[in-house]
């Protein structure tokens, strides 16, 4: 199925809409199959999916469950190969997780037995990183993230939303030009959930990295995003991708707009229609 690209109408807001601004190819699936079990009992879980992340964008994915989204962002950070087709990252064909590459997963990944400092420095002390870039990068990602009063603390005296900035400033620190979050904020409540939304903007502005994120909020892909890609049930195939046409420089108020209410509208209409798919299939 051929993907349909659309373009909302633009507001007077949207005065430096990134459409207008050159798009370099950062990350590419050319396609991209993902099919589980042996021969006699192939399940086809992904594609062949086509998708071009330009850099510095951000980028969210939706579709139903089950559809092949968590399957594809494995695929793309080399965590997993695909079945067919190809993966290339900064021009070189992914085969396991590329330098450049940060994964931030929606379960709460700290680990209980490390302090905040120690958990966020775990990645780079593996590595074998020099202690005082450690402490360098460390400290900064603990001022960014807002944790710098916690850095002692264990998670278990963290709420849920800062165990999440934990997690964050992990991936942060490893200084990834490409950042894949899969349901980051599944967990949160709706406050935090946005103002952990204003959280990632702010570090996908400062940081300039490409951004993927996968999201079962309408809402959040909407109000966070330059592009959505919305999913097909499974086989997972991407049937419409909408460009919100937000400035760069935006935030959560966005939601309070007109045009909010457009795309989220937009990406409803497509997404009912392959839930209901989803649903029907589950009752009979
Ligand atoms: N390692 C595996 N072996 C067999 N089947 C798998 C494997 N990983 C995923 N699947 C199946 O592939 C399909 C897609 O799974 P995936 O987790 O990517 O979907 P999803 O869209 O992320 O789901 P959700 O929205 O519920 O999180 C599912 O039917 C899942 O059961």
């Amino acid at each position: 199925m051929k993907s349909e690209h659309t373009v909302l109408a633009a507001e007077a807001l949207l005065q430096d809409s990134p459409a207008t601004t050159p798009r370099v190819p950062h990350a590419v699936l050319q396609g991209v199959t993902r099919k589980f079990g042996k021969a006699g009992s192939v399940f086809h879980a992904l594609g062949p999916i086509d998708l071009t992340l330009y850099q510095g964008e951000f980028f969210s994915v939706v579709g139903p469950s089950g559809c092949g989204k968590s399957t594809l962002l494995d695929t793309l950070s080399g965590l997993a190969s695909p079945s067919d087709g190809t993966v290339q990252f900064e021009n070189r064909e992914v085969k396991g997780v590329p330098d450049g590459v940060g994964v931030v997963f929606q379960e709460d990944a700290s680990f209980p037995w490390l302090n905040v400092r120690d958990n966020i420095s775990f990645t780079l002390r593996m590595r074998g990183m020099e202690g005082a870039e450690i402490k360098r990068r460390v400290d900064y990602a603990l001022a960014f993230m807002g944790l710098k009063d916690f850095a002692t603390a264990y998670p278990a005296q963290l709420s849920g939303g800062m165990r999440q900035r934990v997690c964050i400033a992990r991936t942060l620190v490893q200084q990834p030009r490409l950042i894949l979050l899969d349901e980051p904020f599944g967990a949160l409540d709706q406050q935090t959930r946005l103002l952990m939304g204003d959280e990632l903007l702010r570090l996908w502005r400062e940081t300039g990295a490409t951004v993927l994120l996968i999201t079962h909020a309408l809402d959040e892909a909407a109000m966070l995003s330059d592009r959505v890609g919305v999913m097909s049930s499974r086989p997972g195939l991407f049937i419409d991708i909408v460009e919100t046409g937000w400035p760069r420089d935006r935030d959560s108020r966005v939601v309070s707009t007109p045009r909010f209410g457009e795309v989220n509208a937009r990406l409803w209409e497509r997404l009912r229609v392959e839930s209901l798919k989803v649903m029907g299939a589950s009752h009979g």
